[in-house]
């Protein structure tokens, strides 16, 4: 792929202002976005992506009201039990990163089976971040590594960048090329902090409900435009 496109991470955001510009409910966006995710999954099949990474639930957004809560824990359970025979048909493996642990029992268990049912698919990995945040990842790292060096498996010598990033949730997959956020607001908002380190930032001011194949290309287009530096000289 030109530009050496890998992977792409997406915060889906504005679904809650697309709802109120309508003067509907805040979870009504979210039901209105599952078409838009749905859309945009293929569109990364398309694109012959090797991982899309979707910001779908951050450890931030426990802190919103239960009723908001509980909607998207239930559309998590129907839009996964639905679409699970198209991630079958276009080959995707499905993995969640995040704490797990902590959603309700249904959207677990929906969750399990679409993970092991998809295993050993072998096109594009859809990673779903549920329940994520990028410091909590970190210290996660951080804690595996402690664990490793203090039963002896691991010296601290052999602690580097590389690995590191294997004990991150994706186990040093490699890092997004492209980060997309809908809803105009330039932030990480505790998304993909450690990999978002290169990444190149596309921001759109369109509302993730609203978010096209057509917004996809765009994100490309400006993507394989970029000239990628990571820091050094180029063409002296
Ligand atoms: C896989 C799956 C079930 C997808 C469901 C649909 C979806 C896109 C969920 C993301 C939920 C979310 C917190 C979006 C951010 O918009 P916001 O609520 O922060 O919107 P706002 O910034 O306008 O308030
Ligand atoms: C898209 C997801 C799932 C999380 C980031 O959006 P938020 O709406 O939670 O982020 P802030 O604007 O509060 O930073
Ligand atoms: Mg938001």
């Amino acid at each position: 792929m030109a530009n050496g496109l890998r992977h792409v991470a997406i915060i889906m955001d504005g679904n809650g202002r697309w709802a109120k510009s309508r003067g509907l409910e805040r979870f009504l966006g979210h039901r209105k976005g599952t078409q838009a995710t749905i859309d945009a999954v293929k569109f990364g099949c398309d694109l012959h992506l090797e991982h899309l990474t979707l910001y779908v639930f951050s450890s931030e957004n426990w802190q919103r009201p239960s009723k908001e809560v509980d909607y998207l824990m239930k559309l998590l359970v129907e839009m996964v039990h639905k679409e699970l025979p198209d991630l079958m048909e276009k080959n995707v493996k499905l993995v969640v990163i995040g704490n797990i642990d902590r959603l309700p029992e249904a959207p677990r268990k929906q969750l399990q089976h679409a993970i092991d049912t998809t295993a050993s698919n072998t096109g594009m990995q859809l990673n779903l971040a549920i329940s994520y945040g990028g410091r909590l990842e970190i210290v996660d790292a951080c804690k595996a590594i402690a664990k490793e060096v203090l039963e002896g498996s691991l010296s601290l010598d052999a602690i580097d960048e590389s690995a590191f990033a294997k004990r991150l949730y994706l186990k040093g997959a490699p890092d997004p090329d492209l980060v997309i956020r809908t809803g105009g607001e330039f932030r990480l908002s505790n998304y993909l902090l450690w990999q978002a380190a290169y990444s190149e930032f596309y921001v759109t001011p369109t509302l993730w409900p609203e978010f096209t194949n057509d917004e996809f290309q765009k994100a490309i287009d400006f993507f394989n435009s970029r000239e990628r530096r990571f820091g050094k000289v180029l063409d002296e």
